[in-house]
This record gives structure tokens, C-alpha cells and sequence, in this order.
């Protein structure tokens, strides 16, 4: 691919700060140019101009599975299979939840190191709660594939590691799990619009993920979740709140779950935020996966080997091989916060995980080839000048 490929000719669909470097997709998109008229629209014509009409004529209610669909359709995942709602973090609840029903004779939930905390947090939790002998699993990312064994109910997986950009295989390891009767989960947090993924391809039974980094959902977006067709029917879901029920309307004084992945909802939709998510979708019209998965790569290759020349005290603290990583390359170093902080201030806009990485996300819907080299040109100042040594770049927040 000749550098000038590198850019998919949608960058101006994104309203980005002129100037400014933006490496931070991967923790949050970036603002999508529709997504502000939208919502001025939707505020004033459906939830001003209807009020409690808009859940019947603008058909709120129907939200989550419309959005639901359009997530699904970058996932691999068929029409009707993905529901929208909640935060990520309650996903994982409702979906390890029922992998555990489905194995009531095992006992452990297998996860690995590269996990983000709040997925180990809620299952730590959910074994608190439940009190009937689960035990947490951790083990190198490596060893996921031979820790597949007959005690394991369920493998609660994020494909794509949230500090180094590690990759599973997701047919590999599911392929892992089926063989040996464990029920698959993944975690789509940092592949959803980031890689190509094949939910339906790869058999798993369950995947969850968030909509406000790489498909620029906005800050609060909601999160989504799919259940494979062919078993929905058989969860009895344990947050079972009025909206997953079959008739809601109805207010029956007991639960009866709604027909598929619509029982996998729990309460009333955040209709703004799936307004906001809705026309932030659009973006992705005419991008081919396998396209945006090529150009990724060529940015992370060549910021990588611009790095790695110009800034050699940084160690890449990913793998090298690209198709081992998604779509993020942090570097390590003892000054990496401080690093990150001049960065920031000086527009190129990447973060920090503990305890030494500077995280840089790339994706090609925004950047191209001259985003890098200016990421680089700031990235080798900041070293050669010292100016992460400077008193007035360093900010008390420590989020980014
Ligand atoms: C892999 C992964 N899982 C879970 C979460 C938590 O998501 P939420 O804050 O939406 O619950 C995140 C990020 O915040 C994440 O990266
Ligand atoms: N979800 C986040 C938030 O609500 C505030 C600040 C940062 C985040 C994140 O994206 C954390 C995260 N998933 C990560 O990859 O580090």
C-alpha cells in the first residue's frame, strides 16, 4: 500500500480540533460532524414537539434493536442478535451470569491477565453474590487455549488487550472452548469498528462491548451484547428489569423473559445517547473492514518504525507482529506519564496506563499518513527537548 492510501476518505465525517493529533479513539472516539444537528433535532422535534408520544411515534422503545442491528452488522453478528443498553460493565454481569446457568456442574470462570479490571471485578462480584463455589481463573494470555478444561463453565475474554494491544484468535480460542464444553464470552471493548470480527463465524455464545470508543458513540454510550440465536430463548436473565420482559405494558407481578436477545434488555433506553449513537454509525457507510484493517496497520508500521528510530529509549510494548495486535501500540519508558502529559499539551492527544505505557490508537477513519509523522515529529521533541521534564505539562488528572 503506497502511503498515500493510508487515509479512508471519511475523515471529514469527524469534527476534530484543528490542529490536533488524535490517538485516543481507543479509550474515546472522537465527535462525528452529524451527530450535534441530530440531536438538536431529535431534543426539539421528537422529545420537545412529542413529548411521551415520542415512545410510540418516534419509536424510542425500538431503539435497541435498531441500533442493536447496526452494531451487529460490523460484528458479524445477524439481524436481531444484538441488543443495546447499560454500561459495558453490566453487560459482562448479565452475560457471565447466564454462561454459569449453562453449566451448573463447573465451577470456574477463566479469564487472563490482559483482562480490563472491571470485567474481573464484576465476576468477582457475581461469585460474592451467587455463594455456591465459583472460583476466578486467571492465567496468561498464552495459556488460555490448554486452560480450557472440565471445570471451566465459562471463558470471559478481551480480544484485544486494553494496555498492549495484544490480539486472541478469535476462532482459535473459541474453537478452544467448544472442544472443551466451555461456553465463550468476549469482550469487544477495543475491536468493535476497530478489526474485522466474525461473531456468527466463530460460534461463540455471547459478546459484549462498548460503543463510545472506536464506533464514537460519545461519552456514557451505551453498551451492546450478543447472544448467539439459537440459544436466547433458553436464559432466564438475572437483571431482569420490566423492558426484557415479553408484554412491559402489561406490568404483570411476575417476570416472563421476551422472545431473543430483546430479554437482555433491562430498563428504559438512553434514548439520547442512542440518538447520539445512531448518527455517529453512519460513518462507517461505505467502509469495507478488511480496507480499514489494512490501513491500520500500515499507520502502527510505520509509526512504530519512526519511533523506534527516532525515540530509541522507548520500548514497544506490543507485539511486533501486526497481526498479533488490534488497532493500538503503546511504548514503555520511565517517563511516560510525564511524557504523555507534553504530549497532550502540545495537541497530540494519545494516554497513560499504569504503570509505564503511553497508549496510541490508530485508526484510519481520521488519520492518515501525515498524522503520524507529526505524532512523531512532537513525540522525538518532547524526548530530545526534555520538555516532559517541565513543570507546567504536568495536569492532575489522571484519566488520560
Ligand atoms: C475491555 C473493557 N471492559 C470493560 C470496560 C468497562 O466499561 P464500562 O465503563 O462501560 O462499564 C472497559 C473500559 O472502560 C474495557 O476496556
Ligand atoms: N470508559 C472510560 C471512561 O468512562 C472514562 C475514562 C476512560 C475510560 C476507558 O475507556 C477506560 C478503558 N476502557 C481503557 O481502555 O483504558
Amino acid at each position: 500500500m503506497t502511503p498515500e492510501t493510508t487515509a479512508l476518505p471519511v475523515k471529514d465525517r469527524f469534527d476534530l480540533p484543528p490542529g490536533m493529533v488524535y490517538l485516543d479513539g481507543n479509550s474515546l472516539g472522537p465527535l462525528p460532524r452529524a451527530v450535534p444537528a441530530r440531536l438538536a433535532e431529535m431534543v426539539r422535534d421528537e422529545w420537545g414537539a412529542h413529548l411521551i408520544k415520542g415512545w410510540n411515534v418516534d419509536d424510542w422503545m425500538g431503539q435497541p434493536a435498531r441500533v442493536g442491528d447496526r452494531v451487529g452488522r460490523l460484528i458479524g453478528a445477524p439481524a436481531g442478535s444484538v441488543t443495546m443498553g447499560d454500561t459495558l460493565s453490566v453487560k459482562v454481569y448479565q452475560a457471565l451470569s447466564a454462561a454459569l446457568q449453562m453449566r451448573p456442574d463447573r465451577k470456574v470462570i477463566l479469564t487472563d491477565s490482559g483482562n480490563f479490571p472491571s470485567d474481573i471485578y464484576m465476576a468477582e462480584g457475581l461469585i460474592r453474590h451467587l455463594g455456591a463455589g465459583h472460583a476466578l481463573r486467571i492465567v496468561a494470555p498464552e495459556e488460555v487455549a490448554q486452560a480450557m478444561t472440565d471445570e471451566v463453565a465459562v471463558a470471559m475474554i478481551t480480544q484485544v488487550d486494553y494496555r498492549s494491544g495484544r490480539m486472541h484468535d478469535m476462532g482459535d480460542v473459541t474453537a478452544a472452548a467448544q472442544a472443551a464444553g466451555v461456553v465463550m464470552l468476549w469482550d469487544l471493548a477495543h475491536s468493535a469498528g476497530a478489526v474485522p470480527v466474525d461473531l456468527a463465524g466463530s460460534g461463540c455464545e455471547f459478546a459484549v462491548g462498548c460503543t463510545y470508543k472506536y464506533l464514537n458513540g460519545g461519552p456514557g454510550a451505551p453498551a451492546f451484547i450478543y447472544v448467539r440465536p439459537d440459544l436466547v430463548d433458553t436464559i432466564d436473565p438475572v437483571l431482569s428489569g420490566w423492558l426484557g420482559h415479553e408484554r412491559p405494558f402489561d406490568f404483570d407481578l411476575s417476570y416472563t423473559p421476551a422472545p431473543g436477545v430483546e430479554r437482555m434488555r433491562v430498563g428504559t433506553p438512553p434514548v439520547l445517547q442512542l440518538t447520539a449513537l445512531d448518527a455517529a454509525l453512519d460513518v462507517w457507510d461505505g467502509v469495507d473492514m478488511a480496507d480499514l484493517r489494512r490501513r491500520s496497520i500500515a499507520l502502527s508500521e510505520l509509526f512504530i518504525a519512526q519511533v523506534e528510530v527516532r525515540c530509541p529509549g522507548l520500548r514497544l510494548a506490543s507485539p511486533r507482529d501486526p497481526a498479533a495486535r488490534g488497532t493500538q501500540v503503546s511504548f514503555a519508558s520511565d517517563n511516560s506519564y510525564a511524557m504523555m502529559q507534553a504530549l497532550i499539551a502540545r495537541d497530540v492527544v494519545g494516554d497513560f496506563r499504569a504503570p509505564d505505557l503511553m497508549r496510541f490508537g490508530f485508526t484510519p477513519l481520521y488519520l492518515d499518513e501525515g498524522d503520524i509523522h507529526r505524532a512523531v515529529d512532537v513525540l522525538t521533541d518532547v524526548i530530545d527537548n526534555r520538555l516532559w521534564d517541565d513543570p507546567a505539562y504536568l495536569q492532575k488528572s489522571r484519566v488520560t
